[in-house]
């Protein structure tokens, strides 16, 4: 439970879908449904995708995520999102170091010991991109489980948030150089894979609970189970606007 009283961890949708190789990932338009076992619920608009192998893993089930049982590391990303009269916008920056290095990501990081996901929060958007957001403000949209199977100390588990009031400029640090990038025109090409699955449904004011299961290349979304998770972002994908 986040400080903002969201629910934990919860799989609504038990809906998991396997990606047969990272290339065929990246190149699909359309993926269709199908069933095994007594019911599914789709991802959110259907995802898009041709060569790509969908079953159901075990449908109706309710999990809670126990995070003091969970081995990987908690981060959070913020995404800051305005709105100047000519769309809206979110803030991106390109990371200077650590995990996903030259990757464009939301200011975020690593929880410390004894904080709360929207304490990390409040201090990665300072130390990150310099801004001072309000703890109130952040508007709680879900969790992801990203595994790396093939290199399980890349395995991290993100609160995200948005943010729609700060107080100050964006300024670059060592971590990331931030900037304003049209909600339409998000280049999820060079983000981690997963974004461009659920990252267009929480800038559409959505939430996402989804796990993300890479493939053997440490870069391709190889599988996901969860809610929220249209891939409208996914390279190839035609986008529907903001
Ligand atoms: N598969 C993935 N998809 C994604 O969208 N963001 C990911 C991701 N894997 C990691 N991240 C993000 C989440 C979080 O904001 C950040 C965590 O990276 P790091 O563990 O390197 O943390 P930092 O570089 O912020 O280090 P600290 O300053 O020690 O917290 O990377």
């Amino acid at each position: 439970m986040n400080s903002h009283g969201s629910s934990p961890w919860r799989l609504r949708c038990s809906t998991i879908i396997e990606i047969s190789s990272a290339a065929s990932a990246r190149s699909t338009s359309r993926l269709r449904p199908v069933l095994r076992g007594s019911a599914m619920v789709p991802p959110q608009h259907a995802c898009h995708g041709t060569s790509v192998r969908h079953f159901i893993g075990q449908t109706g089930r309710v999990t809670t995520r126990d995070e003091s049982k969970s081995q990987h590391p908690a981060v959070v990303v913020v995404y800051l999102v305005r709105d100047d009269g000519s769309g809206p916008q979110v803030l991106l920056g390109e990371k200077r170091r650590g995990l996903g290095t030259g990757r464009l990501v939301g200011p975020g990081g690593k929880r410390e010991p004894g904080e709360s996901a929207v304490e990390t929060a409040v201090r990665e958007v300072f130390e990150e991109v310099g801004l001072r957001i309000d703890a109130a403000d952040l508007e709680a949209r879900g969790t992801l489980d990203y595994r790396f199977p093939y290199r399980p100390s890349w395995s991290q588990v993100s609160d995200v948030f948005v943010c729609r009031r700060w107080q100050g400029t964006p300024s670059g640090s060592d971590e990331l150089v931030p900037r304003w990038i049209p909600v339409d025109a998000v280049p999820y090409d060079a983000m981690w894979d997963d974004a461009g699955y659920w990252l267009p449904g929480v800038l559409r004011g959505g939430s996402v609970r989804a796990r993300f299961s890479f493939a053997e290349d440490n870069a391709s979304v190889a599988g996901f189970t969860g809610t929220g998770v249209d891939g409208s972002g996914r390279p190839g994908v035609r986008r529907t606007g903001a």
